[in-house]
């Protein structure tokens, strides 16, 4: 049995004594990048934890709704993180595209918005706005077909190839109408509208749970931590967990719970899937 951490602030006590009450009414949804999977240098190398897919496997028959909402594509979360696998919860959703898409594993149907001409012009343009502001191999463009993310990570400086970057990406955006989104080590520019804070907030209106539990690691995660503050002041308990990293210090101070990154988030979900066992023990179908 996993004890569960304790929270530093009252409302996350409040949080984690509502979700002991009801497991089977709560809502966990949780970020995909530095949250259940570690940072890596390439994207396309990410995997979440290993500790991460058995517990939520666990935890899915136990808890009402089990989410990931992720700046990834849909298709990506899952392929990436083996979320279709047998091995995987059979009832489990991902929001996508910071909420514009979705993939429900009941179906393993994926539905995305039609193509953003915005993203069009701006995938065309991207290539050389990129070499005339860092050198060659100081930055890297990640096509997520209704995104584009430039990445500096693999970078000399790292620090300083972002910043380089960050006013030619926003004129780029800016004249294909597009957000542009900024994140550990890169800058997406993705169409406007969505949100994380969005996304979760429909989910709850969708599933009416009695507690929220969110968990990200970034600073597109602070809308949806936002979201949970407002459910809270509405009476909705919830907690925002944080997978804690040096790279991000801006998420401490608008957090209820600090886990040590994707192997904290790991333990946490096997605790969480304990105390749900230990409240409810019958398992829902
Ligand atoms: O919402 P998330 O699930 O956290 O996705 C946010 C972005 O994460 C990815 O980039 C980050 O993770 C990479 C792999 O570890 C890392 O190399 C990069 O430095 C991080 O910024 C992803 O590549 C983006 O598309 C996501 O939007």
């Amino acid at each position: 049995m996993v004890s569960l951490p304790v929270p530093q602030t009252d409302a996350g006590h409040d949080g984690l004594a509502a979700f002991r009450r009801s497991p089977r009414r709560a809502l966990l949804a949780l970020d995909f990048d530095g949250t259940l999977a570690p940072i890596v240098p390439d994207p396309e190398q990410a995997r979440a934890h290993p500790d991460v897919l058995p517990a939520l496997a666990r935890l899915a028959p136990l808890v009402g709704t089990l989410a990931i909402i992720t700046g990834r594509a849909a298709a990506t979360a899952v392929r990436l993180g083996r979320l279709d696998a047998d091995e995987a919860p059979a009832d489990l959703t991902v929001l996508g595209a910071y909420g514009a898409e979705r993939w429900d594993a009941a179906t393993g149907r994926t539905r995305t918005p039609g193509p953003h001409a915005g993203v069009a012009a701006a995938r065309a343009e991207l290539p050389e706005v990129v070499s005339g502001s860092v050198p060659s191999g100081q930055a890297h463009i990640e096509d997520k077909g209704g995104a584009l993310a430039v990445h500096t990570r693999r970078a000399a400086d790292p620090a300083a190839a972002l910043e380089a970057l960050r006013r030619p990406l926003t004129e780029l955006a800016a004249r294909h109408g597009l957000h542009v989104e900024p994140g550990r080590l890169v800058l997406e520019l993705r169409p406007p509208g969505m949100d994380k804070g969005a996304a979760l907030t429909r989910l709850v209106a969708e599933r009416d749970p009695s507690v929220v539990i969110y968990g990200g690691d970034d600073l597109g995660d602070l809308a949806a931590f936002a979201a949970v503050e407002r459910l809270r002041a509405d009476g909705v308990p919830g907690i925002r967990v944080v997978s804690a990293s040096a790279e991000v210090p801006e998420l401490a101070a608008a957090t209820d719970l600090a886990v040590d990154g994707p192997a904290g988030i790991a333990a946490l979900l096997a605790a969480l899937a304990d105390a749900a066992h230990e409240a409810d023990p019958d398992p829902r179908d």
